[in-house]
């Protein structure tokens, strides 16, 4: 991998389990310089394509590749690719100076790869506690610190920000910032959008293992935001909810016996009862709550598998 060219390519990746597509004909592109938040419900297949990123899952189809290589064919894949997949875990007697000592050792790396790890995580006072001792965040930041170990171009990390209070939520949201600066390709992946909207530059939404949308997140979320909604009240909402699904709406009952529809203006809702010859009691669009729009465009989609 040369230089400039640490883009991570998706095509379409597919991964299989028996009847379950997890993934599922997923591509898109992760641009270096940038954080990219890669969002979707739980469930929604994140772990198993960044699993397969770091060949650590055999694909059903398709490829994921850094600059054009594939991970398994790079040359000393920690000098490329940092991944935090889980909290670190390490035995618990020894320090996180030695954790990492341990780890330049099997890699190759000189010892000095560890200090300086520690410290652009913060971690140097504590460099030679022992991690039974560590807190949560702690643990986050020495995960961290072993994917730094080979100055890799390239970070990836699974719900880095799980667990952690807010002021370590800010820290990690910072560094990222701040190695995507530095000019790494640094791809994470969370279930909360408005996590995302602090921390990236760009989002890929996918949802039951399909993408969603994928794009700078001012433009994803602004087209998102100008989505608006319609309640609709009916006593037939089954001959409803089925016409408005074959118009690829997606329909949400609400509590008050309600529905709630996305991806239909209320004309269109309107002109589809009419056309179904559904009565309606109620028709009103609104502007359309982000969170909202996120938890429907991925929810809805949830239903597939
Ligand atoms: N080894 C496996 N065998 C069978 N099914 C699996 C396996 N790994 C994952 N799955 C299923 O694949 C789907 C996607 O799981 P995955 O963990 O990738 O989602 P996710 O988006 O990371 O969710 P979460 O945020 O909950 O971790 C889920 O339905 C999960 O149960």
């Amino acid at each position: 991998m040369t230089a400039g060219s640490e883009e991570i390519v998706v095509s379409h990746l597919t991964k299989h389990y028996k009847q379950l597509r997890a993934v599922d004909d997923l591509s898109f592109t992760v641009h270096s310089g940038r954080v990219t938040g890669f969002l979707g419900p739980n469930g929604a297949g994140k772990t198993t394509t960044l699993r397969m990123l770091l060949g650590l899952v055999t694909p059903s189809g398709g490829t994921a590749t850094f600059g054009g290589v594939r991970y398994n064919d790079l040359d000393q894949p920690i000098r490329h690719v940092g991944a935090v997949l889980e909290a670190s875990s390490a035995h618990k007697g020894r320090t996180g100076l030695n954790h990492l000592r341990m780890i330049c050792t099997a890699a190759g790396l000189p010892w000095q790869a560890a200090d300086e790890a520690l410290a652009k995580v913060g971690l140097t006072p504590a460099a030679k506690r022992k991690f039974k001792g560590y807190s949560l965040g702690m643990k986050q930041r020495l995960g961290i610190a072993a994917a730094l170990l080979g100055n890799p171009r390239v970070l990836i990390l699974d719900e880095p920000a799980n667990g952690l209070d807010p002021e370590g939520i800010r820290w990690m949201r910072d560094l990222l910032k701040a190695l995507a600066a530095e000019g790494r390709t640094v791809l994470v992946s969370s279930h909360l959008l408005g996590e995302m909207q602090q921390l990236a530059d760009d989002v890929v939404i996918i949802a039951a293992g399909r993408l969603v949308r994928q794009g700078p997140v001012g433009e994803v979320l602004g087209s998102m935001a100008g989505m608006t909604q319609v309640r609709v009240r009916t006593p037939q909402v089954e001959a409803l909810t089925a016409a408005l699904s074959a118009r690829n709406a997606t329909v949400t009952p609400l509590p008050d016996g309600a529905l709630l529809v996305t991806g239909l203006d209320a004309a269109a809702v309107g002109h589809t009862a009419f056309t179904s010859s559904v009565e309606l009691h109620e028709l009103a669009g609104e502007r359309a709550d982000l969170e909202q729009v996120f938890l429907q465009l991925t929810a809805g989609k949830a239903g597939i598998r």
